[in-house]
């Protein structure tokens, strides 16, 4: 016999599964208020998810060193190559799909495309929004990271892209890329005129980002659907700082490479068994993420 147990506890509804070996007493919806600690220990038995995540390939400001955001680069030719190449990575581990999310942007849909024609599965849903754009670099857009970090210091170069929550100067109406941006009409669904961003910090981009992973792509996760996320360095590391749990220091040091696929293997309750593994080889991983974290230098 198995079945759904559903108890009142001081006001919760808890739902609790029993019968089956597998998730005998385990929380299917654990509530909020029980800690994360007892929500991993209540839920080891349940059945697990993948879910791929990969920051697009190398795009043209990526290669000239320039802070890129919500402006649309396209992908350079070292970064189309490391889109085929995290396609490769991704059927070599016989990873497959039935929807993938991804920003407007196209540098991140181009490296999907990518990744589902190597892989052969370019006719699954694609859903894009706004909400896993690349966090908005205001003002800095089009300015090199490295000739910023010589007028204004390495020190507040790394505050404006590693802090949790300065953000860089707003975009002001009379900035290069301001028209270009706000009047793009791919955001004529979103975001609002009042909520389009002027710059964003990685705080106000996990206020956009996080939305959309609980009310879109958790669900679908939870009915069991095989997902792949094609976003950027840093909508992608607030995913990550939310499902690691990541301090808002800690979160400073984390330098997502272009390119490489990540994956997370998350339990019911939707919290990662194990840290996130890349498909590559170790040390190109860690040489990627350290040239990351070295655009911010004066050289
Ligand atoms: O906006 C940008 O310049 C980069 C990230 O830059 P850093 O935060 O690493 O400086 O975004 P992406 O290439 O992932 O779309």
């Amino acid at each position: 016999m198995s079945g759904l147990l559903r108890l009142g506890y001081g006001g919760h509804l808890l739902n609790l599964c029993f019968g089956s070996r597998q998730n005998r007493g385990a929380f299917l919806e654990p509530p909020k208020w029980i800690s994360r600690e007892l929500q991993r220990k209540y839920s080891h038995n349940c059945e697990k998810f993948t879910v791929v995540m990969v920051r697009h390939g190398e795009s043209e400001w990526n290669q000239q060193n320039l802070f890129c955001g919500w402006y649309d680069a396209q992908l350079s030719e070292k970064g189309r190559k490391e889109a085929s190449a995290a396609g490769k990575a991704i059927k070599d581990a016989k990873l497959r799909f039935d929807v993938a999310h991804t920003s407007l942007l196209t540098r991140a849909q181009d490296t999907l495309q990518s990744i589902l024609e190597v892989t052969g599965q370019k006719d699954i849903c694609i859903q894009k929004t706004w909400r896993l754009n690349e966090r908005h670099y205001g003002g800095l857009t089009g300015l090199n990271k490295s000739e910023t970090a010589k007028k204004y210091g390495e020190e507040k170069v790394k505050i404006w892209r590693r802090s949790f929550d300065t953000p860089p100067p707003p975009m002001e109406q009379d900035h290069k890329y301001y028209e270009c941006i706000v009047k793009d009409p791919r955001y004529c669904d979103g975001p609002k005129p009042d909520e389009f961003p002027k710059s964003e910090s990685l705080k106000l981009t996990i206020e956009r980002t996080l939305p959309y992973w609980n009310d879109v792509i958790v669900p679908q996760i939870r009915q069991g659907r095989k997902l792949i996320i094609a976003a950027h360095g840093n909508s992608l590391r607030g995913i990550v700082k939310h499902l690691d749990q990541i301090s808002n220091e800690a979160i400073m040091e984390l330098n997502l490479p272009t390119g490489i696929p990540f994956v997370y293997e998350l339990d019911k309750c939707m919290l990662p068994l194990a840290p996130m593994k890349f498909l590559g080889d170790p040390e190109t991983v860690k040489k990627a993420m350290e040239s990351v974290a070295k655009q911010g230098k004066a050289k």
